[in-house]
């Protein structure tokens, strides 16, 4: 249950709902010989849970690290419509990470990336860096300005804190946690950024049913609440068709259909190609 009013937006995106957010156009990239995305394109709109589905080796994550600057693909454009007055949008494949992440891409990884010594709080706090203009030491040392900035800063975590439901472990090392609350915390540290884009790598991998449950639960507030657009990597097919708005497969690197969950699972080609008996049971 939300038990604070919110005073700070957690989205980031100045579009409206509907518009397109981000466009992947013929988006290729080969390692070597191997082709891990060929002619990629889909749009993602502004207030969607957007998935992305396929077997393992279909290209999911290098997808994901294409759009986040870790990968830099041979060909296509990766553009994020940014908004405000100017309607003016970046070409992400040419671009840093931190650029990326400046510009309110987050993302988590599929391996927890946290800092486990240091506790929830201090983790959160670290992710809202992309935003400190007074270097993270001056904060914690609570002079001036800085000290102005860290109380801003720390009402933003705070509500984070309350929409995932982590106040009991606020103080605790991230090392000491159970398994889906430390996924939670790398939920919560890249809602910290104020994402225009919210990028999720098997949020739920790992997860027994009832974590996996309560980890949907969270990514719908984050929709819900928050109002952030999320693209979604996930292998259970049950989460994906009771949470997204959209859907897109690879196979092999190719987008073989992009459709409503609807649209998706009726199609022979994605039956074909990875759903299979888990659609039809
Ligand atoms: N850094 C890399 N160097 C070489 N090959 C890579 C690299 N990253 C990915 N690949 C290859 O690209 C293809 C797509 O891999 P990717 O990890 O993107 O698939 P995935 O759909 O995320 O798989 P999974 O569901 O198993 O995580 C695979 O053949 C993989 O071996």
């Amino acid at each position: 249950m939300i038990t604070r009013a919110y005073r700070h937006s957690l989205n980031g995106s100045l579009l409206a709902p509907g518009q397109p957010l981000l466009e992947v156009k013929g988006v290729s990239l080969r390692f070597g010989g191997i082709s891990a995305l060929a002619d990629v394109g889909f749009t993602v709109t502004q207030g969607h849970i957007h998935a992305v589905i396929g077997p393992n080796g279909a290209g999911k994550s290098s997808l994901l690290n294409c759009i986040s600057g870790l990968y830099r693909p041979q060909q296509g454009q990766v553009l994020l419509h940014t908004g405000g007055e100017q309607g003016g949008e970046a070409d992400l494949i040419r671009m840093r990470p931190h650029r990326i992440a400046r510009l309110g891409v987050a993302r988590s990884f599929q391996n927890i990336e946290l800092f486990r010594h240091l506790t929830v709080l201090e983790n959160l706090m670290l992710g809202r860096h992309v935003h400190m203009r007074h270097r993270l030491f001056a904060s914690l040392a609570w002079f001036g300005p800085a000290r102005r900035e860290e109380i801003h800063h720390r009402g933003l975590v705070e509500e984070v804190i309350d929409l995932l439901q982590i106040q009991s472990v606020r103080h605790k090392p991230v090392g000491a946690l159970a398994y889906g609350f430390q996924k939670r915390v790398e939920l919560g540290r890249a809602l910290c950024m104020q994402p225009a884009l919210l990028l999720l790598d098997e949020p739920m991998a790992g997860m027994n049913t009832e974590e996996k449950e309560d980890m949907a639960r969270f990514v719908l507030d984050v929709h819900e609440l928050a109002g952030v657009t999320v693209v979604l990597i996930e292998h259970d097919m049950n989460v994906v068709m009771d949470i997204s708005d959209r859907v897109s497969v690879l196979d092999f690197g190719k987008l073989i259909a992009d459709g409503t969950p609807g649209d998706v699972s009726g199609d022979p080609a994605v039956i074909n190609a990875y759903l299979g008996e888990e659609l039809s049971a």
